[in-house]
């Protein structure tokens, strides 16, 4: 049985101030518990610590969104698992498309990075998706197939979350058509040697189309971007029907 995993990605958004007043408005308004659903944030590192007191036992999961794949050593900047860990972070965003077209991310990095998260018992929500160009000319699925092979490379496909979301779609309002995300997110799944990976549709999510994506039989939740930074639709969308 596949888990259903919603998950908010805030980026670079929400001081440490900022993350509480949230948490202060979400919590009171869910509705799910983690039997049902798994609710995850994946915040700034900034906000971890603080937001790791608020959240535990309350049925949602703390989330990172990069982790560096050595233990520790002279890495100006990085964050190891172990970090994360041992302040309760259960989940971490590797490869999204951001980290890949504006900080020098590769599927080789993205791989090391993947294996480090479960070295520390971490989760990794691993990104993947195409171009509008890539889209246009008929590359989204070896696009895909690509990432997958390098990406997952001597990972535990047992502890894993995998999002499809779509460059184009990220951030424009253009969210990709349901039928066709459930399509791509299928052909996914088939590359997989375990069928149990939740694999989640990410892309310009709000509370006005979740109940139709989460209609799609191939889709196991969400990563929500500009939609998770709003305590009440953000609840919204993880208490969909
Ligand atoms: O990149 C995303 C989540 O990781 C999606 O962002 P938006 O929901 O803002 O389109």
């Amino acid at each position: 049985m596949r888990k259903i995993v919603l998950a908010g990605n805030w980026k670079m958004h929400k001081t440490q101030a900022e993350s509480l007043s949230f948490v202060q408005g979400f919590l009171p308004e869910l509705k799910t518990t983690p039997a049902e659903r798994t609710v995850v944030l994946c915040v700034p590192f900034t906000d971890l610590g603080v937001l790791a007191g608020k959240l535990d036992g309350k049925g949602v999961s703390l989330g990172a969104q990069n982790v560096h794949w050595e233990d520790q050593g002279a890495y100006t900047g990085e964050i190891s698992g172990a970090m994360l860990n041992e302040i309760g972070v259960e989940y971490v965003v590797i490869g999204h498309s951001e980290r890949r077209e504006y900080f020098g991310e590769t599927d080789e990095t993205v791989n090391f990075r993947l294996r480090a998260a479960q070295k520390h018992g971490l989760i990794p929500i691993l990104c993947v998706g195409e171009t509008k160009q890539q889209r246009q000319s008929g590359e989204t699925e070896s696009h895909i197939f690509s990432q997958l092979e390098k990406d997952l490379v001597g990972v535990d496909q047992s502890q894993l979350v995998i999002a499809y979301e779509p460059i184009w779609a990220i951030g424009t309002g253009e969210t990709c058509d349901s039928v066709e995300a459930n399509r791509v997110i299928g052909l996914i799944r088939s590359k997989l040697s375990n069928q149990d990976v939740p694999i989640q549709y990410g892309g310009s999510v709000k509370p006005g189309n979740i109940d139709e994506i989460m209609a799609q039989p191939e889709i196991d939740g969400v990563l929500v971007g500009g939609a998770s930074l709003d305590a009440e639709g953000f609840a919204r969308i993880v208490n969909y029907q």
